[in-house]
């Protein structure tokens, strides 16, 4: 669907401008659909059928004004929702074609495809940089000997922005990084199970303004390989880092919904949504 037809109502699909392509050079990760997703929290129901089509070997940026469901909704994608207690979903999400939510798929599959970096820098505190990084392919059972460790441990560091950094001192624990090589830190723990898809919940607003500009090359560099989603009330870095942008509302205590989405720079200069307009010049939200 063409976004210059997407309405207010017409949440049903939304995809990027078919015309405007992938930026060259971009064509690692994996699709990720997510078609008529609906969330609750008990009986207050947080998502309406939201369907966001998001490319492979792209960054996509979530944005919207606070409690309109970003967060649920990145959680959706890689099965965090359902470890709410009162929490339900109804739609589906597809990963290169396949539902991760059908019969037969396991969760800690989807948690392997699909990574998640969380607002907080949450690296263990007490364990080594080293064993940082080897927790979760640890956690997803991945065997690895001793040589693979090491070249894993070196090869996740070097991406996250934080090889040079820390290459002294691989025992030190966690803990000891400042709060931006923390959550690098914690990228690299993501890379290590090799995923497809990256998540990142507003991974730089613990940030200062140096680390949040490392952590933004960190992404710019990453999205070569892993298709990125990050949500972000920054619109600057919105617009820095995404090639892709799907504005979410939730209006009047109605579920939040996707008002419009396409390439960053339309939905940034040529919104079609008067709503979409005000929000990213900062008149709401
Ligand atoms: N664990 C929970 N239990 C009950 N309600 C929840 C829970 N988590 C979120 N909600 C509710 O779901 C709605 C969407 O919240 P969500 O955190 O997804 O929004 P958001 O757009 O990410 O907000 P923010 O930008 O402030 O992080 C809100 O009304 C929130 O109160």
């Amino acid at each position: 669907m063409n976004p210059s037809t997407t309405t207010p109502s017409d949440t049903a699909t939304a995809h990027a401008d078919a015309g405007a392509g992938p930026p060259e050079g971009s064509s690692a990760g994996s699709a990720l659909e997510a078609r008529d997703i609906s969330a609750w929290f008990g009986d207050n129901k947080v998502l309406e059928r939201v369907s966001l089509a998001v490319r492979s070997g792209m960054v996509t940026a979530l944005i919207g004004p606070s409690g309109c469901g970003k967060s649920t909704f990145l959680r959706i994608l890689n099965r965090m929702h359902e470890l709410v207690p009162s929490a339900s979903m109804s739609g589906q999400v597809l990963l290169d074609g396949v539902d991760v939510y059908g019969p037969g798929q396991r969760i800690t599959d989807s948690r392997r495809r699909i990574g998640m970096v969380f607002q907080k820098p949450n690296p263990f505190p007490m364990m080594s940089i080293a064993d940082n990084v080897l927790a979760g392919p640890k956690f997803v059972g991945m065997r690895l000997g001793r040589s693979e460790r090491d070249r894993l441990v070196e090869e996740c560091l070097t991406k996250a922005g934080l090889w040079r950094e820390v290459k002294g001192r691989l025992r030190a624990p966690g803990g000891a990084l400042s709060g931006g090589q923390q959550q690098r830190l914690c990228i690299a723990r993501s890379l290590a199970i090799r995923p497809d898809v990256l998540l990142m919940d507003e991974p730089c607003s613990a940030l200062d303004p140096t680390s949040t500009r490392r952590i933004e090359e960190t992404i710019q560099q990453l999205a070569d390989e892993v298709t990125i989603v990050i949500v972000t009330h920054n619109m600057q870095q919105a617009q820095r880092v995404s090639q892709e942008c799907a504005f979410f509302l939730a209006e009047e205590g109605t579920p939040g919904r996707i008002v419009e989405y396409g390439p960053t720079r339309r939905v940034f200069e040529s919104p079609t949504d008067q709503r979409t307009l005000d929000y990213v010049h900062g008149r709401f939200g």
